[in-house]
């Protein structure tokens, strides 16, 4: 906007000295691709969501930290073929470093466990709303930037921490109006994988991988992912009896499956006791097809979907024990989950629940009958915002119904009006909008009148 007016002053200065105006090239007003601008509309939906997050995270305790949206790439070098790391927004710096847009907030909060391990004391519930960024070809027009609301503890190695995580999570849908006929959230554990990987004899240094192709199952046909199962050395039978496991769907299934003293059943039915304990249990339902595509998930993992199976997943989530260790660290047990802005508001949006009307704009609008009362009105409003009330001061001079219209466009509550006469007699007119009740009082008096008028 600041270059429009630049151009615009041109021109007209151009016009003034008589010359004809500089021809300027017009700025592109769009910003760049993948980007959106956020206009106060926008902004007023989009603090509403995070003031949810952040009810939500300090009602369970958690405190916010953050992190600079620019890292060193070598924290996402991954190689495990995910998604989120293949679509890096990454670049060479002027010093020649490989730096990169985080694509995600949890390397970036690892790495601060590890710069202040020492003195943290655990356990760690730490909340964030990051800015994550992808690169995509825009073949696809989607968005290259999302914000996403991460949840994290560290320092306990039970299933405690997911139940936490998820009751958070399970608090938020509450509170913005959703229920559990509307929202499910699937669980499972990358254990179960393991344990049938192991029993097939598949060597532990690829479950990690594996876990990574099944997650692509749920969006392409199995044959554009068998190619590289086999690579991996699951032969035939082998897939046929992981495709069977993640067929499961309730716990009889997974012990008769894995066996009773399966370690990865011990930690979903307790993980499912606890849930009872929070309330949450209509929520949640076991699903063995669930694995995620991040390839730090080592033990839990889950995702929350719309049950009526039309957008993608909501948010997701899961353990994560081995982070510290695969960046050179202390090993430290540790789960969280990510919940980004862009499905739930389509979800909301759909079910009817996106916040209405405006928040309410300035308390009071002030103005000068004319020109020459354009210093009386800014004492006024002075006056009343040191008394920590809302004023919307009219800064040109207007017709006064342009100036009621703007007051109500805006949801004010009063309009105070700076008149010669009323001025001469150290007063100003106050209109109360909710009743037409108009009174002229002295300047001091004011404040303690809107004050006392239980402004909402
Ligand atoms: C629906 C949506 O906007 N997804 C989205 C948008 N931007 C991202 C940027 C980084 C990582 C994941 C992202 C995911």
């Amino acid at each position: 906007a600041s270059a429009a007016v630049l151009q615009d002053a041109e021109k007209r200065g151009g016009a003034a000295r008589g010359g004809p105006p500089a021809a300027v090239e017009k700025l592109d007003l769009k910003p760049p691709k993948g980007t959106r601008d956020v206009f106060p509309e926008d902004m007023r939906l989009r603090n509403w969501l995070f003031g949810h997050w952040r009810g939500v995270a300090s009602s369970f305790g958690f405190e916010e930290y953050d992190a600079p949206v620019l890292e060193s790439e070598s924290l996402y070098t991954r190689k495990s073929g995910e998604e989120v790391t293949q679509q890096l927004y990454c670049f060479e710096d002027k010093g020649g470093r490989r730096v990169s847009l985080r694509p995600e907030m949890t390397p970036s909060l690892a790495r601060m466990v590890m710069a202040k391990r020492k003195s943290l004391t655990l356990p760690v519930k730490w909340f964030s709303i990051p800015q994550c960024w992808r690169y995509e070809r825009m073949t696809r027009g989607r968005r290259r930037e999302h914000y996403q609301w991460n949840m994290d503890i560290w320092g306990v190695s039970g299933v405690a921490a997911e139940a936490e995580l998820l009751g958070a999570m399970v608090t938020f849908f509450e509170r913005v109006g959703l229920r559990a006929e509307d929202v499910g959230i699937r669980v499972n554990s990358r254990g179960v994988l393991t344990e049938v990987l192991h029993s097939l004899g598949v060597p532990g240094d690829k479950h990690t991988a594996t876990c990574v192709l099944v997650d692509k199952l749920d969006k392409m046909p199995l044959e554009a992912v068998a190619g590289d199962l086999a690579e991996l050395g699951l032969e035939e039978t082998s897939v046929k009896r992981l495709l069977e496991v993640m067929e499961l769907r309730d716990m009889g299934g997974v012990e008769a499956f894995l066996g009773k003293e399966s370690p990865a059943a011990e930690e979903l039915r307790k993980l499912f006791a606890l849930a009872e304990s929070y309330g949450i249990s209509d929520w949640l339902v076991l699903d063995c097809s669930v694995v995620r595509g991040l390839a730090y998930y080592t033990g839990t993992v889950f995702e929350a979907f719309d049950r009526r199976g039309k957008l993608r997943a909501i948010a997701g989530g899961g353990r994560y024990d081995a982070l510290l260790e695969s960046f050179g660290g202390e090993a430290l047990p540790a789960a969280g989950f990510g919940f980004g802005d862009a499905v739930i508001v389509e979800l909301l949006s759909d079910r009817g629940l996106l916040p209405k009307e405006a928040g309410p704009g300035a308390t009071a609008v002030v103005f000068g009958w004319d020109d020459e009362l354009q210093g009386a009105a800014t004492e006024v409003a002075a006056s009343l915002r040191r008394e920590g009330i809302s004023v919307d001061l009219v800064l040109q001079p207007r017709k006064t119904k342009a100036n009621f219209k703007h007051a109500t466009r805006v949801g004010a509550t009063y309009v105070v009006m700076v008149a010669p006469s009323e001025w001469e007699a150290g007063k100003v007119s106050v209109k109360d909008l909710r009743t037409s009740d108009q009174k002229e009082l002295p300047v001091g008096e004011v404040a303690s009148h809107i004050l006392a008028g239980d402004v909402a």
